[in-house]
């Protein structure tokens, strides 16, 4: 068994525990669940925005700890303001050591899209993440056929949330491609081994349909790699580890974006 397949094991427990737990009609009863969300494409493509998506990301199975000091509402705050497009937030605790209610921190602290990261398997978290205050979901090609695809995003639309779907290769890229997408994410992780190269950007870019947003994810760490991705078409930036990983992660990303004029 690869970590991927660890993961989705545990997730589908803790998502049946979840249901038990807290029901549907309470995830409907939240706040945030009739909140008319932000445009991920607006924030994305807006001039006076970087096109980056900053992640919020205490632990990860590959790197372990990278920081468990820092706050999350502090730190999303700090990366609105240093120009991010979005932010990204882990909600998975077993291996990323976060929290649901991260969310709905970060979206009280900022006012740009809040992607809810963690690994979809289920209609219910879909819900959940509008009841959060999500603006965007994440849905991963490598866990889900394309009949899965397709159902958790025509959910999504009809709540209003916006949809990343992660790809790593072309074979999951063709097999995934759906009219209630917004923007296609290159993972240049593999998830299954962690191995990482950004060429896996620059492979798949010609791939991914001209109506489609271009995100390319993972192991980013200096300007030079992003004006080279947007030559490539890319129009995003998902950015954690370089961040998080210095004490102040909301500085590290207003310096670092200094390198990007
Ligand atoms: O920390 P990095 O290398 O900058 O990567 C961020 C983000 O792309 C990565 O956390 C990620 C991409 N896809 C995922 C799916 C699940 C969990 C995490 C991820």
């Amino acid at each position: 068994m690869n970590i991927l397949d660890k993961i989705v094991a545990h997730k589908k427990i803790e998502v049946e525990r979840d249901k038990v737990r807290t029901t549907y009609s309470q995830l409907e009863e939240s706040e945030y669940f009739h909140r008319e969300t932000y445009s991920f494409k607006d924030f994305l493509l807006a001039p006076e925005r970087t096109g980056i998506i900053a992640e919020f990301k205490r632990k990860s199975p590959s790197k372990g700890i990278i920081n468990d000091d820092a706050l999350v509402k502090d730190v999303t705050k700090d990366y609105a303001a240093a120009g991010a497009s979005a932010c990204s937030v882990l909600t998975d605790y077993g291996f990323f050591m976060g929290r649901k209610m991260d969310v709905t921190r970060a979206r009280r602290a900022v006012n740009i899209p809040v992607l809810r990261k963690d690994f979809m398997i289920d209609e219910y978290q879909v819900i959940e993440a509008k009841s959060l205050g999500a603006d965007i979901i994440l849905l991963i090609a490598a866990i889900l056929t394309p009949s899965e695809i397709k159902n958790l995003a025509a959910l999504a639309k009809s709540l209003e949330l916006n949809v990343l779907l992660e790809v790593h290769n072309l074979e999951e890229l063709e097999r995934s491609i759906d009219p209630n997408l917004d923007a296609i994410g290159v993972n240049n992780r593999n998830l299954a081994d962690f191995t990482v190269t950004v060429e896996n950007s620059f492979k798949l870019a010609a791939h991914i349909p001209s109506e489609f947003l271009k995100i390319s994810e993972s192991a980013i760490s200096d300007t030079e790699t992003i004006k080279q991705l947007k030559q490539a078409g890319f129009n995003g930036f998902l950015i954690g580890e370089n961040f998080m990983k210095q004490r102040d992660p909301g500085a590290a990303m207003k310096e670092f974006v200094k390198g990007l004029k």
